[in-house]
């Protein structure tokens, strides 16, 4: 397996399919805290966090970033005072693939441990 560091992102590159209305419907179950919203007529997972503060919301913002850096796909993210909304999507392939899923899934594991 190639080290993390190394891996591309598959759902970067253009080639990469993005999922059907059925699979990302099969898959939203798997991301119950998160929804499907449209922007620009493509499907984004979206999530926002609340935190005590603003220095709590930066530090998750920040874990976010190293987790996005590792993969090389990254997400919109915006940080305010308790608060910080995630967006996932693949820009390449103006939708979601199963990368973005994990990705979101992964977002809940860093948020656990702020
Ligand atoms: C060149 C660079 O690897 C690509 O632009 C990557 C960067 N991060 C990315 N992140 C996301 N979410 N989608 C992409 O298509 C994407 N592409």
């Amino acid at each position: 397996m190639e080290p993390l560091a190394n891996q591309h992102c598959e759902a970067c590159s253009p080639t990469a399919t993005k999922l059907d209305e059925q699979e990302i419907f099969d898959l939203l179950p798997e991301v119950g805290n998160w929804r499907l919203v449209t922007v620009d007529a493509i499907a984004h997972l979206k999530r926002v966090y609340r935190f005590k503060n603003f220095a709590e919301a930066l530090k998750f913002t920040n874990r976010l970033g190293e987790l996005a850096e590792e993969v090389g796909h990254h997400p919109a993210i915006l940080t305010e005072w308790g608060r910080v909304t995630v967006e996932w999507w693949s820009h390449e392939i103006g939708g979601l693939h199963k990368t973005d899923f994990i990705l979101a899934a992964r977002s809940d594991v860093a948020f656990e441990s702020i």
